[in-house]
């Protein structure tokens, strides 16, 4: 499903020909199967979070190529990119990322909106997914009327919209205290066993480590080794 194949990327910042080149990953190898949950744990600065970036499309690596469902996206064009981004993966980040000035509902149906679902698939669509995650009653609430574990459903059901087959996360319980980081954790197993959704997360949270299948370990941009359950 995700294959990352010998990656190397680093950073170059400072002015042209004074530039400081800062290697963050090293010859990353990785591979995810479908309907595997796989956490990546690591100090800060790891290169976490460059890893997922690199994975989403939002920064091109350096050297290396990622396939995802046997396509090398390394070789998309922005645009193509967008596409499949759009309807490949679906994003969950721990600041929630909810549009202030749009309902819940609004906040899911727009991915809809983007991909050009007509109104009545829409609607149908975005009334299910509030069922889903439990916030039907909600529907009409500003991000800032809600809780921190409703706005996190809320991005979760947004990112569940368009039915991705895959899940990337970025510290996605960072913001929730630990009854609702829970609630979040049973609720992405559940989707990963009811519709067999690819996860892969990264965390510094034990708790959220221990879903994973698999946990990789990344030590200063390298590979450490990991652990299956
Ligand atoms: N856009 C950038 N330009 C220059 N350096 C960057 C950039 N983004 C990240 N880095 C550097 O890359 C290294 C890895 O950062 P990254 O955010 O991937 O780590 P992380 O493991 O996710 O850390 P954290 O757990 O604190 O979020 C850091 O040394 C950081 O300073």
């Amino acid at each position: 499903m995700i294959q990352v194949k010998e990656l190397n990327h680093q950073f170059k910042i400072g002015k042209k020909k004074r530039e400081t080149i800062i290697p963050v990953l090293k010859n990353i190898n990785l591979e995810v199967s479908k309907g595997e949950i796989v956490t990546i744990v690591g100090k800060s600065g790891s290169g976490k979070s460059t890893l997922l970036n690199l994975i989403s499309g939002y920064i091109r690596p350096t050297e290396g190529n990622i396939f995802i469902n046997n396509q090398n996206v390394s070789e998309l064009s922005e645009g193509d990119w967008a596409n499949f981004r759009i309807n490949h993966l679906g994003f969950i980040f721990q600041s929630f990322q909810l549009i202030p000035s749009m309902t819940a509902y609004q906040n899911i149906e727009l991915p809809l909106i983007l991909k050009g679902a007509s109104e009545v698939a829409r609607k149908k669509q975005t009334l299910d997914m509030l069922e889903m995650v439990g916030l039907s009653d909600y529907k009409a609430f500003y991000p800032s009327e809600l809780s921190g574990g409703q706005q996190q459903r809320v991005s979760i059901a947004r990112a569940l919209i368009v039915k991705p087959p895959i899940i990337l996360a970025d510290e996605p319980t960072g913001s929730l205290d630990s009854e609702n980081e829970q609630e979040l954790l049973n609720f992405i197993q559940k989707l990963n066993q009811d519709h067999n959704i690819t996860f892969l997360i990264i965390t510094h949270d034990d708790q959220v480590a221990k879903i994973g299948h698999r946990t990789i370990i990344i030590k200063d941009g390298k590979i450490q080794g990991g652990r299956s359950l």
